[in-house]
């Protein structure tokens, strides 16, 4: 029998939410395939727990908050260790996607410190502030497969974009950064709770990137009750 441990960074943000869809999507997993995997869902706070891990989320948040405890708790080195260096899976949510990447801007004047991996340039709060949060209908390629072909619910909180893909050394091999998902041309902004839709042209902003075994969402499906993006993921993790 095969056991899977998928942990969820729990030092601030939606992390009850990603376990909770984690486990919904799982159950729905492995219920299906033949397989007879134990899996089990475990909030990350320190190295041991990590090291007991064989993916990782990190959710959405505020990016310099979860960087700052990961660096006071010792965390920043294993995180960094087990995505570069063992690299297992790992995918990030709006902060998550910030920290996993090479570069961000709009930082304060200091910087933060990254985890990395992703070898992107994000640009935080691209779309403003948090009264310009927005949701919007995606469709979304890679969930071509899925039973359900309606829309992604996408909930967009202070989200960065992937403004740029940074070109690698010549010394550097592989994988590349692939584009999952853009926003689609002159989105209607639906903020939440107003009725009227703000219609701004954000067409072609990156919303979605993976590299190798790095997955990064500008958007936040731990605020959904929408366990598809994190059924396709374990698919994707139990595959490697
Ligand atoms: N909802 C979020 O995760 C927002 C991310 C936040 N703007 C940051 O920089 O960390």
């Amino acid at each position: 029998m095969m056991a899977l441990t998928v942990g969820v960074l729990a030092l601030q943000g939606g992390f009850v939410e990603h376990l909770n869809l984690l486990r919904k999507a799982a159950s729905a997993v492995f219920s299906q395939s033949k397989s007879d995997t134990s899996f089990e869902a475990i909030e990350v706070r320190t190295a041991e727990e990590l090291a007991r891990c064989d993916a990782l989320i990190i959710p959405g948040g505020e990016s310099t908050t979860i960087s700052f405890v990961a660096q006071q708790s010792g965390l920043l080195e294993p995180l960094r260790d087990f995505v570069k260096v063992q690299k297992k899976p790992v995918w990030g949510t709006c902060a998550g996607l910030i920290l996993l990447s090479n570069q961000a801007n709009a930082t304060k004047k200091g910087g933060q410190e990254l985890i990395g991996g992703l070898n992107v340039r994000v640009h935080r709060n691209h779309f403003g502030r948090q009264i310009e949060s927005f949701e919007a209908p995606l469709q979304l390629p890679f969930l071509a497969d899925e039973a359900d072909p309606s829309p992604f619910p996408g909930v967009f909180i202070r989200a960065p974009v992937v403004e740029e893909i940074l070109s690698k050394g010549e010394s550097e091999q592989g994988p590349k950064v692939e584009v999952m998902a853009k926003l689609p041309g002159r989105i209607n902004r639906m903020k939440s709770g107003v009725s009227q839709a703000v219609t701004k042209d954000d067409s072609g902003d990156i919303i979605a990137v993976r590299q190798g075994s790095i997955l990064g969402t500008s958007f936040h499906p731990e605020l959904t009750d929408d366990a598809r993006i994190h059924a396709w993921w374990l698919k994707q993790v139990l595959r490697v």
